[in-house]
């Protein structure tokens, strides 16, 4: 009877769960969308309740669609988006406030406020760029503005989780509070080089560490689902962050080695082996998924906003009737017409961290239609893309002459094709775009024996198509420029505001 593993991927928009077999192959998806809630402007937050529901929803659906039962799921592995965090009350396991989103600007200016020498202090000791993306500020701005909330954690009442420890907590029935070391990377409370939460910071946010999960590796067990919610109890033996999972999913198990995944923002990850880098162009260092005890470490570019633009076309503007059609409509013209779009809808992240800064769409003329606009969002997808490889080639002195692709908007082959002109490297697509759920299969699937190694692992890594750079490189400089203007719009509008 043949065995799988499950992972549940629980991204920014959508829960997903899927069923892998051992060559990787997708036996069966489940997905669904969830609502986002933006109560003021750059905030953003999800309901940690519906995110609970709808990703238990997803994997009763994919173990139904699979037409399987749980005993031949050999193993849950779960990755998530980062830095989102929730509160919840140990007792009724109740939130005591909406999830605050990583895309939430709330606390910007808690990080305008920090002193530089204590900048240093967390840049040295969390290998993160202080910004308000971080869970730090964002646990801090509940317990200072929910009712009760501060003296509640203080009588070790109230738990943090980010979506991990969450989701294993509940699948668990409030047995097991953990997260892993890549998740525990993400929060600004966690010094990378002693792998322990630190108490200067925690001092300094003023948050108690009794509500801290205890950090494990991305791949061991670390507990069971409760038996009524699969029918029997299957093991979760896997947890990563959703762009750690995608860098292990790719298979970049090599130092040195490079992937960028295309979904509501856009991560570029480069595995730098045992050593963390620091970066001195805008990078942060972080912590990658490993199978070993010992951890392993990533240069990492987070743009904000990629997929996310093309959603806002299609859910505010109303330009386009689904992402997917985004391409055909791109199509529809030969170039943007000297339109730039720059999506600094919540702020910019790497290189140029800026919380203030704010979208901007320059270039337009009376002749400027629908397909150039779809464009122009298409392409500051590549630029983006373009403006933290740039910076990561710098920081580790490397030249990139590919680089593996994933995540929904991978899908886009106008944008995969611009993206190898603008960066003049081979752009390589995988065929399993789902590397992000893959990698959390891998992590558990090693703990419990599914695979033996990662050179079983690799052996199952495809590749379904090549985009080779074929624009003229004056022709592609000369659109650099045009950009590099237009963040500068970007930039200076938040300045003078
Ligand atoms: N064909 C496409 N062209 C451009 N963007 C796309 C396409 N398909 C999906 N997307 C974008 O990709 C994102 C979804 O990708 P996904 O990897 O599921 O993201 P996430 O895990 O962040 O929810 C959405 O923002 C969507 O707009
Ligand atoms: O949900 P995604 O795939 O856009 O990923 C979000 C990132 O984890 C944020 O750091």
């Amino acid at each position: 009877m043949e065995k799988y593993i499950m992972s549940l991927d629980q991204g920014t928009t959508s829960s997903r769960a899927i069923l892998f077999d051992k060559r990787g192959n997708i036996a069966a998806i489940a997905q669904e969308e969830f609502p986002q809630y933006y109560p003021k402007p750059g905030w953003v937050e999800h309901d940690a309740q519906e995110i609970w529901y709808s990703q238990r929803s997803v994997a009763e659906k994919a173990i139904a669609a699979a037409g399987v039962g749980p005993w031949q799921i050999e193993a849950i592995g779960i990755t998530n988006q980062r830095e989102t965090s929730i509160v919840w009350d140990k007792e009724t396991g109740e939130p005591v406030y909406h999830a605050i989103v990583w895309q939430c600007r709330r606390t910007a200016p808690v990080i305008d406020g920090l002193d530089p020498e204590f900048c240093q202090y967390i840049k040295d000791t969390t290998g993160l760029v202080p910004d308000p993306y971080f869970s730090a500020t964002k646990i801090q701005w509940i317990l200072n503005h929910v009712e009760g909330a501060r003296a509640r954690a203080l009588e070790g009442k109230l738990l943090f989780g980010t979506v991990d420890t969450w989701l294993i907590w509940k699948l668990t029935g409030g047995k097991v509070f953990v997260t892993d070391y890549t998740n525990a990377s993400r929060t600004m409370l966690f010094d990378i080089h002693k792998l322990c939460w630190d108490e200067k910071i925690l001092d300094y946010f003023d948050i108690p560490a009794s509500m801290l999960a205890q950090v494990k590796p991305s791949s061991c067990v670390y507990g069971e689902t409760l038996a009524e919610y699969f029918g029997a109890p299957i093991k979760i033996a896997g947890a990563a962050g959703d762009q750690q999972a995608a860098l292990f999913g790719q298979c970049c198990f090599e130092p040195g080695s490079v992937k960028n995944t295309y979904g509501t923002g856009c991560f570029l990850l480069m595995n730098t082996g045992k050593t963390p880098v620091k970066s001195h162009h805008g990078l942060v260092t972080t912590i990658g998924a490993s199978c070993s005890d010992s951890v392993e470490y990533a240069l990492e570019g987070s743009v904000f906003v990629a997929g996310a633009c093309i959603q806002w076309l299609r859910d505010e503007l109303m330009m386009i009737e689904s992402s997917a059609i985004s391409e055909a409509v791109a199509r529809e013209v030969e170039d943007t017409g000297g339109v730039y779009i720059v999506p600094a809808f919540t702020g910019l992240g790497a290189p140029y961290w800026d919380s203030h800064a704010r979208g901007m769409a320059v270039g337009m003329t009376r002749g400027t239609g629908r397909g150039h606009f779809v464009r122009a969002a298409l392409e500051s997808i590549a630029y983006q893309t373009y403006d933290v490889l740039k910076a990561m080639e710098k920081d580790t002195g490397s030249c990139l002459k590919s680089l593996k692709v994933d995540g929904g908007a991978a899908a886009n082959s106008l944008l995969m094709q611009f993206q190898a002109d603008i960066l003049n490297v081979h752009v390589q697509k995988p065929a399993c775009l789902e590397t992000t759920a893959l990698g959390a299969a891998y992590l558990a699937g090693l703990a419990v024996g599914y695979w033996t190694d990662k050179e079983e692992i690799k052996a199952n890594w495809k590749l379904a198509r090549s985009f080779e750079p074929s624009m003229d490189r004056d022709k592609a400089e000369k659109k650099l420029k045009g950009w590099e203007r237009a963040v500068r719009c970007a930039l200076v509008w938040s300045r003078e505001d």
